[in-house]
């Protein structure tokens, strides 16, 4: 099989009409065979990348590549590409197998490779046995499978999948997850997901493209963007953090507030400012003069496995906290950190220059 990218951003713009670009110079490659999510506030252009893939429009810039061959003016019919709507999109009139066969039917294939295609693909979301069911029958979570059913059956090279969970009720939703990436593996496709729910990109996704303003802003594994997000807006929108001003001292030290700390990272002008990220269960609690700074514990939540903590520093500095440990609001405790829990910010970085940067530490970020 190539190695080639199975598709290729090369610097696409898109605007609609006569507006503002929605996206703007996107430059991206995805692997055969992985799961990819684009995560991002709503109107970022995710469905907009998604739509520009299935060819339902064309860049008003740039070029798509599939498969190494430009594909801006391959009509969508003609693309190995299918697409799973956040409302489903299923005929009501048509029971689930007719659903399903309704592409095969339109391009003429015979009724015994239909009628084989279709079974196959039901086993493959375990719905077998419900040919005959009315749309109207199903559960959400079965009409969701009928829509999956419904993408693979053409054996496309590429799902897009546009927020396919976000009808479903939390539950139903998680189980949704495991399944679509258990399916995801056993095609062997590449899907596309589009959400903008951090958690659940972080449990399916092979890499994650973060969005914002018709931009990609990290991309990555899920563990990468977690531990180093490379501004205030990612680690803002992944996971919650405490993200505070700082100075960079020189390397290794960064101030934040009137207290210096040990960090991991180099190579930074020496009072350059900075953000500073720290986990919140990254910060440990220790008893008052015995951790890295001390805090006034403002508030405090029994959130099941922990305890969230809204504590505040001398410099009015808010740290959230997360620990099994719990501690009396209005009383001071010390909070203690490792060197790496700190995860330093450049303002206004380029993705290269910031992977750049974490690949010269001799501590890997991400600790291998
Ligand atoms: N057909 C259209 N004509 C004009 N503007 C559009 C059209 N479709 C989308 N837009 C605009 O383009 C921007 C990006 O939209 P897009 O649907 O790609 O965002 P999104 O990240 O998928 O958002 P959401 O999560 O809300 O679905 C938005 O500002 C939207 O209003």
């Amino acid at each position: 099989m190539s190695n080639e990218p199975i598709i290729r951003f090369e610097n696409v713009s898109k605007s609609y009409g006569t507006n503002e670009p929605v996206l703007h110079t996107i430059n991206f490659e995805l692997e055969r065979g992985k799961f990819y999510t684009l995560l991002g506030p709503s109107g970022c252009g995710k469905t907009t990348i998604l739509r520009l893939i299935a060819g339902f429009i064309q860049p008003t810039e740039g070029t798509i590549h599939l498969n190494g061959k430009v594909i801006n003016n391959v009509p969508a019919n003609n693309r190995q590409v299918n697409t799973v709507f956040q409302d489903y999109a299923l005929f009501p009139h048509l029971n689930v197998y007719e659903n399903i066969a309704f592409g095969l039917r339109i391009k003429k294939m015979k009724s015994k490779e239909i009628d084989a295609k279709v079974k196959e693909a039901l086993r493959f979301v375990n719905l077998d046995g419900y040919e005959k069911r009315e749309i109207s029958e199903m559960s959400g979570g079965q009409r969701q499978r009928v829509a999956i059913a419904r993408a693979i059956v053409n054996d496309p090279e590429i799902i897009l999948l546009d927020e396919p969970l976000s009808a479903l009720d939390l539950k139903l939703r998680t189980e949704m997850q495991y399944e679509l990436r258990e399916l995801q593996q056993r095609l062997g496709k590449t899907f596309i997901f589009v959400t903008h729910d951090q958690e659940e990109a972080l449990a399916m996704s092979d890499e994650i493209f973060v969005m914002n303003h018709g931009q990609i802003v990290q991309s990555g594994t899920p563990l990468d963007i977690y531990d180093e997000p490379i501004n205030r807006f990612v680690a803002d929108f992944i996971g919650e953090s405490n993200i505070v001003e700082g100075i960079m001292i020189a390397d290794y030290r960064v101030q934040i507030g009137s207290k210096e700390f040990e960090c991991v990272d180099k190579g930074l002008t020496p009072g350059e400012k900075v953000d500073v990220v720290i986990r919140p269960e990254d910060l440990e609690i220790k008893a008052v003069n015995q951790g890295k700074m001390n805090v006034r514990v403002d508030t405090q939540l029994f959130r099941g496995v922990h305890y969230e903590l809204s504590t505040y520093d001398e410099d009015g500095n808010e740290w959230l906290v997360h620990s099994t440990r719990k501690a009396e609001v209005g009383s001071t405790i010390g909070l203690d950190f490792d060197p790496e829990a700190i995860h330093i910010m450049r303002l206004n970085e380029s993705e290269e220059d910031f992977d750049r940067r974490l690949e010269s530490y001799e501590v890997p970020a991400n600790g291998n």
